[in-house]
């Protein structure tokens, strides 16, 4: 099957976007895994699969794909913005405000007169069930020997790590509809991302696996942070990432409402107003190209 295809970026996180808003497309895990390879096939660290919506007043569905694993999952919050461009750039929306439908959620995109994208990504999920974490026969550990005073009541969990340089690592989880565990490291440029996030990934504890964030704090309103993503690997950018981080960050009185999430691909702008608020994600969408590839008709 011959696929157009257009190449995008959102700080450094980068996608293969397909359009199946005209007909149906009906790839496989291992398709998604050929279209993410960054040697045999275009290269992604998630495919984005844009279809029209059937729900009232929703204009667009998006699934989303790991460039690694070949999985769907429920939400890309760099993704969502590099939608949004896509969208537009392409004429099949002239709004400068869209509804997509994911999986699991509905969110609102908002291409600002600069260019970049804010996105409502929705209220965070604490409940454990809906993560999904399994707590059970763990106890919460204090917060790290950081001061947090303003802490009300949110936990970190600690995640034994057997065979590990470190024993174990405390995580605050959460989900934006995606799961997260958050670990508070010293400098992000020396945490052992490449050997703790795999450990952290696929870890027992998070039945659906998770995706692994590492967050440095600067300053209440300035932080540095690095995600190693489920079924993706380390990224230069993790949208849900830096919104997970931020929230885990206001819970534990580590940080204020608005915080500045600098990555490795760029700078994402997270606000949140706390409990019973949606998460409001800001950052740039690029296209970088679009082309076509073959896919072959037996992949690996
Ligand atoms: N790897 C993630 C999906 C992509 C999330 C990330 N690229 C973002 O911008 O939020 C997961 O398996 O939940």
């Amino acid at each position: 099957m011959r696929l157009h295809f257009t190449k995008m970026q959102g700080a450094g996180n980068d996608f293969v976007v397909l359009d199946a808003t005209r007909a149906p497309l009906a790839l496989s895990a291992a398709d998604y895994r050929f279209l993410g390879d960054r040697r045999f096939g275009v290269g992604a660290d998630q495919i984005l699969v844009v279809e029209r919506s059937s729900t009232p007043g929703v204009d667009f569905r998006y699934r989303i794909f790991n460039g690694g694993s070949g999985d769907e999952v429920e939400q890309c919050g760099n993704g969502a913005r590099c939608f949004a461009r896509f969208v537009r750039d392409t004429g099949l929306t002239l709004a400068s405000s869209v509804k997509v439908e994911t999986v699991n959620s509905l969110i609102e995109l908002h291409v600002q007169p600069d260019g970049r994208v804010t996105v409502d990504m929705n209220q965070p999920v604490f409940a454990h069930e809906r993560i999904p974490f399994d707590a059970h026969g763990l106890s919460p550990r204090p917060h790290n020997g950081h001061s947090s005073d303003k802490a009300d009541g949110y936990d970190l969990w600690p995640l034994a790590l057997p065979g590990a340089s470190l024993p174990s690592v405390d995580v605050a989880v959460l989900s934006m509809g995606n799961p997260h565990a958050v670990q508070r490291v010293h400098d992000v440029d020396t945490a052992p991302v490449a050997e703790i996030g795999p450990l952290v990934e696929g870890h027992a504890r998070f039945p659906r696996r998770v995706n692994a964030g590492f967050l440095q704090v600067v300053s209440r309103r300035e932080v540095r942070l690095r995600v190693y993503e489920r079924g993706a690997g380390e990224t230069l950018a993790c949208g849900t990432g830096a919104c997970a981080a931020v929230v885990a960050g206001i819970r534990l009185g580590w940080l204020d409402a608005e915080v500045d999430v600098h990555t490795r691909g760029g700078l994402l702008t997270i606000a949140w107003a706390g409990l019973g608020h949606p998460v409001l994600m800001t950052g740039p969408a690029q296209t970088v190209y679009t082309g076509e590839i073959q896919l072959p008709d037996h992949v690996a």
